[in-house]
């Protein structure tokens, strides 16, 4: 489990993290979200202990993480960083060893990666020599090379075509699958909401939400859509329900007593048919723009 306890970074007037507190669990893909400046970068940051906290700690299997864990997680930063004009599989090998794997081990992980992101046949380029997309490629492969023992993307999925995202999902799930805690930031909510099994939400330097998907579509009151035939104006005056909006035979509710769904439901039948009675579960998007408002 890799866990931040309270922790905070400022720049001179500016908080940039302001007591954050993470837990990302072995074997999970937990994705790390907010707007631009929220914070997420200098959070990773930290918990790879290139900058210093100001306040706070990282902790790795339950202690504070020495130079040694960290030497072993695998790290995508914003600014890349790899050589660009070296030969891919070059640099890969040279990282590989950096990791402490044998020359024949960084060789064969690294040939791995280039044939899994459909690179093998530019091995001898030098990055400079591949779209943007394809470099990307490389950076990712050099961050799971050496069989990490946590992750720390960030913005992974950035700049990858749609087959891209796909093979970087499986390779990310794999990992989670031997028990290493993923922690990727993205600013592609659909694509969030499609890999990862936890989220936290960061505004202003702060976690403004943080939980599974689930929890966090099931957190405050859920809405319902009622669909009838004719106007379903009536609805307001059924006991326990607060009617959020009319329109025509459909309305947005929220049921406020355990009892309200049985009653709006006998309610409508005695008017007509019923077409609907389901509840609303609010996309990823939209409990992003209610937690960040
Ligand atoms: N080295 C620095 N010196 C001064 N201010 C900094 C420094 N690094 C970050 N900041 C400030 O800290 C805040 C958080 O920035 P950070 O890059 O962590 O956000 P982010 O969530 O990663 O944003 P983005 O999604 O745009 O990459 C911003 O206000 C930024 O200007």
């Amino acid at each position: 489990m890799l866990e931040t306890r309270g922790l905070t970074r400022t720049f001179g007037d500016v908080t940039a993290v302001d007591g954050v507190d993470l837990s990302v669990p072995a074997g999970t893909l937990t994705g790390f979200v907010g707007g631009n400046g929220a914070g997420k970068t200098t959070t990773m940051r930290m918990v790879m202990g290139i900058l210093r906290p100001t306040a706070g700690e990282v902790l790795w299997q339950g202690r504070p993480a020495t130079p040694a864990d960290r030497a072993r997680f695998g790290y995508m930063p914003e600014e890349r960083g790899l050589y660009p004009k070296q030969p891919l599989l070059r640099q890969l090998v040279y990282l590989g060893r950096l990791h402490g794997l044998t020359a024949a081990a960084a060789t064969a992980a690294a040939t791995e990666h280039l044939e899994r992101f459909g690179l093998a046949d530019r091995a001898g380029d030098k990055l400079e020599s591949l779209s943007l997309g394809n470099q990307q490629r490389v950076q990712i492969a050099a961050a799971l090379l050496a069989t990490p023992s946590a992750l720390v993307l960030d913005e992974p999925f950035s700049g990858l075509d749609p087959e891209a995202v796909d093979a970087m999902a499986d390779l990310l799930r794999e990992h989670a699958a031997r028990g290493v805690p993923v922690l990727f930031s993205s600013h592609q909510l659909d694509l969030v909401e499609r890999l990862c099994d936890s989220l936290v939400v960061l505004s202003r330097g702060r976690v403004v939400a943080a939980g599974t998907t689930d929890e966090l579509r099931h957190r405050g009151r859920v809405r319902h859509r009622l669909v009838v035939d004719g106007d379903a104006g009536w609805v307001r005056d059924v006991d326990g329900v607060s009617v959020l909006d009319v329109d025509g035979g459909t309305a947005v509710l929220e049921l406020l007593a355990h009892d309200a769904a049985d009653r709006v439901l006998r309610e409508a039948l005695a008017r007509g048919s019923v077409r609907e009675l389901s509840p609303l579960v609010p996309s990823l998007s939209e409990i992003y723009r209610e937690v960040t408002a």
